[in-house]
């Protein structure tokens, strides 16, 4: 048996087809929507992210800033970028790159970007309302995940969801978003004791570790859908995810690929929300 490849990239391809579309509809009305990301310091990295954002927001007709502050800048500096631009008609939507340097309050400066210019979905405002069912801007990688389980079909209503890892920005909202979607979720993290027995329980499993080879085929059950948030460097320096794909294909129902898989996704919804952003927005200053 292999598993059927959840091709991330070529998904988040055709979402951005459909953006594409979209803005080319409101630009023969009004202006196109517009993003700014702001890169602190030069981690490479995040250097690559950033840029492949931007490209993304062009290839879309998004009109992208980049904003690049030397890693010395003070919180307080920051945060006044972050009142010029909530203040900014021109601005839908602001994206802060993580991690910053050490010196500045990640939380303080995420909650210092108005909630409904904050396409990243970490501000609690939009946090709380994705937990509550009312709407909000849904952090990009799980919203990712739940859009690759979807373009297979994949039935998550009653399905045992496994979520491994529980940070504020993939495993915390994942859990939510499959509960959504009436899965019955659990999610592990490093003082979980049983990974292995919760795990071939499950019919899907998260990735969300940053960690090679957590998930292995011994703890895969036959036909489950295995998704793959990890982005890791291996022992050569190559790409890999948490999953170890080649075996785990052989066992699993889905697998999604690292690269090519969850990352591609996150910035097609990172776009979306950016569409989003400038929709709302515009309604808004019509009423
Ligand atoms: N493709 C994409 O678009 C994105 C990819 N990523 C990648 O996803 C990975 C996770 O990112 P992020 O959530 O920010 O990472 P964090 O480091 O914030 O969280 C990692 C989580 O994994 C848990 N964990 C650590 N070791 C184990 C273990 N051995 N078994 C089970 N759980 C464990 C931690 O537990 P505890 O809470 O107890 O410490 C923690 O909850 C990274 O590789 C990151 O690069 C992230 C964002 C977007
Ligand atoms: N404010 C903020 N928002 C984020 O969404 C955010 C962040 N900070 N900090 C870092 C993480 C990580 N992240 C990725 C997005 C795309 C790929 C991606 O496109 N990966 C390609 C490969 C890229 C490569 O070749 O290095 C792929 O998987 O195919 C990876 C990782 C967003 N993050
Ligand atoms: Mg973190």
């Amino acid at each position: 048996m292999s598993a059927k490849i959840i091709d991330g990239k070529a998904l988040a391809q055709s979402v951005r087809t459909g953006l594409k579309e979209k803005v080319e509809q409101f630009k023969l009305s009004s202006r196109a929507p517009g993003l700014t990301v702001i890169l602190v310091g030069d981690n490479p990295a995040s250097q690559v992210y950033v840029r492949n954002k931007i490209k993304a927001c062009s290839d879309v007709g998004i009109t992208s800033k980049l904003e690049k502050l030397p890693a010395e800048t003070s919180e307080a500096e920051l945060l006044a970028l972050l009142e010029k631009l909530n203040a900014d008609d021109s601005v839908d939507g602001i994206l802060v790159q993580l991690p910053l340097p050490r010196h500045i309050n990640e939380q303080e400066v995420i909650e210092t970007i108005r909630a409904d210019k904050d396409v990243d979905g970490f501000h609690v405002a939009n946090v709380g309302s994705v937990v509550t069912g009312i709407g909000g801007f849904r952090s990009c990688t799980p919203y990712g995940v739940i859009k690759m389980l979807e373009s297979v079909d994949y039935p998550l209503t009653g399905a045992h969801a496994l979520v491994i890892g529980r940070s504020n920005i993939v495993g915390k909202p994942m859990a939510i978003m499959l509960l959504e979607k009436n899965a019955t979720v659990t999610v592990a993290h490093s003082k979980t004791k049983n990974l292995k027995e919760l795990a071939l329980q499950a019919d899907v499993i998260v990735a969300a570790v940053g960690k090679e080879k957590v998930v292995t085929a011994d703890m895969v059950k036959p036909g489950a859908a295995v998704i793959d948030v990890g982005m890791n460097r291996n022992a050569e320096g190559k790409l890999c995810g948490d999953v170890d794909t080649e075996e785990v294909a052989k066992v699993a129902g889905y697998i999604s690929p690292v690269p090519g898989g969850v990352g591609p996704m996150t910035i097609a919804m990172l776009l979306s929300n950016t569409v989003e952003a400038y929709e709302r927005r515009l309604q808004k200053i019509s009423q």
